[in-house]
């Protein structure tokens, strides 16, 4: 408490002109076995919205909206596009940072979404002489500013209904699929992203006196077809829901913290499509972001105690693949 002299924002990285779609793509995939013509499918959803991943400049806005909330400075570097968390880590040397703390755009536990994070910030240390110590922040998706801000936004989403099925609008909570063998392995002891996932889903529930049942549903499945992932992808339970007479839905990502490229593209033009043609009301909540409760959440984590590191069998490497 108190001993950090810098706070470091870690994330994804994306594209920010139509030349850097390929080489971002590139970097992502590297080593993983996504199927070429997967990714010839990513590109023209990057492609669509003029190059430009919205990631990068919500990110620049996260850090001014917290900017007045911490007493430290505040750097911020990306896996997969500039600014590349190495380089960032190099300048935090010059500087003569000696331990940061890390926040990551992630919430949860997985090899995506924890471990891989934490690698990157390993070999980010291990290529710059004097690098600082990092402490990464715990998995925050428990937290009640996190919650709140969930809470409010789709109690946002709810009014934006038309008012004769707000009532009966079932709230269908989405995050990114990953493989099962990564679900099966994720956290201490395997199935960590899928039950803080449901937990998520049901605090943000309960906090708008919601007892009507909910889903947890996926989106963005990528990887080899004979690969199994989470299921059921978002867009065909939509078409479920219908089926089955559901008024309306309100779809929540509560898997994300910025409307990103997965979120403005795979639910704002995919589901919406889906939706549309169904004649189903949707709406779609907008994710955390910069909403108050989120950015004090975020000071709020400098003041907890330091995180005990994770055990070594957590959220283990997958098998690297051939592409
Ligand atoms: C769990 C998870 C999160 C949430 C945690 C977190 O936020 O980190 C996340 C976030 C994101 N994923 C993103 C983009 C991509 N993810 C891909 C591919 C993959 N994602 C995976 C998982 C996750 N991904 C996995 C298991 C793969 C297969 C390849 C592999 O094993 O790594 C691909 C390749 C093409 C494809 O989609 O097939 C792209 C382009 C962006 C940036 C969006 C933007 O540009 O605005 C963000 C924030
Ligand atoms: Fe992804």
């Amino acid at each position: 408490m108190g001993t950090y002299d810098a706070l470091l924002i870690v994330s994804f990285g994306g594209p920010e002109k139509p030349s850097d779609v390929l080489p971002f793509l590139e970097n992502v995939v590297r080593g993983r076995g996504v199927p070429a013509a997967r990714l010839k499918e990513v590109e023209a959803h990057y492609q669509q919205f003029g190059g430009v991943s919205p990631i990068n400049q919500q990110c620049r806005d996260l850090i001014e909206a917290v900017r007045p909330l911490v007493d430290l400075p505040i750097y911020w570097g990306n896996r997969n596009w500039h600014p590349f968390l190495t380089d960032t880590v190099r300048q935090m040397a010059a500087d003569g940072v000696q331990k940061a703390a890390a926040f990551v755009t992630a919430a949860y536990a997985s090899y995506s979404a924890c471990r891989q994070y934490r690698d990157d910030i390993d070999q980010a240390r291990a290529a710059v002489e004097g690098a600082p110590e990092i402490v990464k922040f715990r998995n925050y998706f428990d937290h009640p500013g996190f919650i709140a801000a969930m809470a409010d936004h789709t109690a946002q989403a709810i009014a934006r209904l038309p008012e004769a099925v707000r009532g009966d609008a079932r709230l269908v909570f989405v995050a990114h699929s990953i493989p099962l063998s990564m679900a099966s392995t994720a956290g201490p002891t395997g199935g960590a992203y899928q039950a803080q996932l449901h937990h998520v889903a049901h605090l943000v529930s309960k906090s708008l006196g919601i007892s009507r049942p909910y889903d947890l549903v996926w989106q963005s499945r990528s990887g080899p077809p004979e690969i199994p992932w989470l299921e059921p992808d978002i867009c065909d339970h939509l078409e479920d829901l219908h089926k089955r007479g559901t008024a309306a839905a309100v779809v929540v990502p509560i898997g994300f913290i910025s409307d990103h490229m997965e979120v403005v593209y795979d639910l704002d033009v995919e589901a919406r499509d889906v939706a549309d043609r169904l004649g189903l009301p949707m709406e779609r909540a907008a994710t955390a972001g910069t909403h108050p409760a989120f950015t004090q959440m975020i000071a709020n984590l400098l003041t907890e105690p330091e995180p005990t590191p994770c055990p070594l069998t957590c959220c283990p490497t997958p098998r690297r693949r051939p592409t």
